[in-house]
C-alpha cells in the first residue's frame, strides 16, 4: 500500500439515465443556507422542542415509488450511481414522512471500486465480491481518489442540500467501518457466521490488519469527501462487529473505527459523528470511549439503562456526555398505531435530551408505509 499512489480505475462504470427521472437542474451560483438544522442542534446540545427523527434504511424497498423505479433501473449500482436516481430515492421518504434527516441513497460498499475492489449487489443474494484473502490481493488495494471514482456521490449530496434548503432538514452521509467492510471482502459477500474472517484472525492476523488499515485510510478520506459535498453528519456503520467477542473487537474493530473517526475529526471537528453496531449491548461502553458524538443503540438494550451506561463510561474517561440514537424495534412497525405511538414515546422519555429518534436497525422491506408515517408523526408531534 503506497501512500498517495492511485492505480488506474479499472472498475469505474457508467450508467444511463432514462426519461422516467428528470435530469438535475444546474445549481450553479445558488446559495444554500448554512444554519444548523434540528438534528444537528439536538446533537450539539442546544435547546430543541422535540427529538429529531429519521429511519435507518428509510430510502428503499418499503416504499412503493422505489419499487416502481426498480423496474426502470434494475440494478442497485444504477440506482445509487446515477445521481438523478439516487437523489430521487433519497428524497422519497423525506417527502412522504418529513423526516428530519435525509440520508444519501448509497451503500457501505459504494467506495470499494475506488480502492480497486469491484462489487455487485444481486437482488436476491445481496452483495457479491471477489474474495480478498491473499497478500497479493491486499497489496493491490490502493488509496481512494473519491473525486475520480465516486463523482456521483458529490453531485447527489450537493443536489440534496439544495432540495432540502430552508427546511430544517439535515443531509446525512455514511460509511462502513473497516471490520464490517472486511467481512464482505474476506467472505466474498454476506455471511451468517463470519467463519472465513475469523479463521484469518488466527491464521494470518497481519494480513487482516493490513487490509483493515488500507480500508480505514480510504474510508476516512471518503467520509471527508462526503462532508465537503454537503453531508452535515456522518454515521459510521460497523454493523457486524457485534458478532465478535469483546477480546477480538478490541483488536480488529475498535482501533479502525477510531482511525476513521479521528480522520473525520482532524479535518471536520464540528461535523457530528454517529456509530451504529447491531447487537451492541455488550459494547456500549467501548462505543462511548471512541469519542464519537452519538451512540446508536439497537432494540435489545433498554434506552434508560443504555443511556446510564454511556454516561458513566464517558464520565469515567473524563469525556463529555454523548448523544443517543434509536432504538425502536423495526418489528414494532407492524403493530397497530396506538402501540407504535406508546412505545415510541416510552423511548423518547427514557432517552431524555440529546436524542435522535430512530429504529434499532434498518426498516424492514415489508413495513407498511402508513406505519412508518405513524412512527415519524408521533415524534414530530411530541413536545419535551
Ligand atoms: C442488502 C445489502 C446491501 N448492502 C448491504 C446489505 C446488507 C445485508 C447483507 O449483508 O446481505 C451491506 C450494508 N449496507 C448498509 C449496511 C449498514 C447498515 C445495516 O446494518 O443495515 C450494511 C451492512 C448501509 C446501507 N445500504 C443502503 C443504505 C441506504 C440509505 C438508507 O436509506 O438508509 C444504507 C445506509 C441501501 C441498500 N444497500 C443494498 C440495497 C439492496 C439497498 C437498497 C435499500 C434497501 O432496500 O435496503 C445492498
Amino acid at each position: 500500500f503506497t501512500n498517495g499512489f492511485t492505480a488506474p480505475h479499472t472498475s469505474a462504470r457508467t450508467f444511463a439515465l432514462h426519461s422516467t427521472v428528470a435530469p438535475l437542474p444546474s445549481y450553479e451560483g445558488q446559495k444554500i443556507d448554512n444554519q444548523d438544522p434540528l438534528l444537528i442542534r439536538a446533537i450539539k446540545g442546544l435547546e430543541v422542542e422535540r427529538p429529531p427523527v429519521w429511519m435507518m434504511r428509510q430510502a428503499g424497498r418499503h416504499i412503493k415509488e422505489y419499487r416502481d423505479l426498480v423496474k426502470k433501473y434494475p440494478t442497485f449500482r444504477e440506482r445509487s450511481e446515477i445521481p438523478e436516481v439516487a437523489v430521487e430515492v433519497s428524497l422519497q421518504p423525506w417527502r412522504n414522512y418529513q423526516t428530519d434527516g435525509c440520508i444519501l441513497f448509497s451503500d457501505i460498499l459504494t467506495p470499494l471500486p475506488g480502492l480497486g475492489l469491484d462489487f455487485d449487489i444481486s437482488e436476491n443474494v445481496g452483495p457479491v465480491l471477489k474474495k480478498v484473502d491473499t497478500w497479493d490481493a491486499v497489496n493491490a488495494m490502493h488509496l481512494i481518489d473519491p473525486f475520480a471514482t465516486c463523482p456521483f456521490v458529490d453531485t447527489a449530496l450537493r443536489a440534496l442540500r439544495h432540495e432540502t434548503a430552508g427546511t430544517d432538514t439535515a443531509v446525512l452521509g455514511f460509511v462502513g467501518c473497516p471490520y464490517t467492510l472486511a467481512t464482505y471482502l474476506v467472505e466474498g459477500g454476506t455471511s451468517k457466521e463470519y467463519l472465513e474472517i475469523k479463521k484469518m484472525m488466527n491464521k494470518d492476523p497481519e494480513l487482516l490488519h493490513t487490509m483493515l488499515k488500507n480500508l480505514a485510510l480510504s474510508i476516512g478520506e471518503y467520509a471527508n469527501y462526503q462532508i465537503s459535498a454537503g453531508a452535515q453528519l456522518i454515521q459510521i456503520f460497523d454493523s457486524w462487529a457485534g458478532h465478535l467477542s469483546p477480546f477480538d473487537y478490541d483488536i480488529f474493530a475498535a482501533p479502525y473505527q477510531k482511525m476513521v473517526l479521528d480522520k473525520i475529526k482532524e479535518v471536520n471537528p464540528d461535523v457530528p459523528t454517529v456509530i451504529y453496531i447491531k447487537h451492541s449491548g455488550a459494547l456500549l461502553e467501548r462505543m462511548a470511549k471512541t469519542g464519537v458524538d452519538v451512540v446508536s443503540m439497537d432494540w435489545t438494550v433498554d434506552m434508560e439503562e443504555g443511556r446510564a451506561r454511556l454516561d458513566a463510561a464517558r464520565a469515567s474517561a473524563g469525556m463529555s456526555r454523548c448523544g443517543v440514537q434509536g432504538n425502536l424495534d423495526p418489528g414494532l412497525l407492524y403493530a397497530d398505531h396506538s402501540t407504535i405511538e406508546e412505545r415510541t414515546i416510552d423511548i423518547i422519555k427514557k432517552a431524555g435530551r440529546g436524542h435522535v429518534m430512530n429504529l434499532g436497525h434498518g426498516i424492514e422491506a415489508t413495513t407498511p408505509e402508513e406505519n412508518a408515517k405513524k412512527f415519524v408523526d408521533t415524534v414530530r408531534n411530541y413536545r419535551y
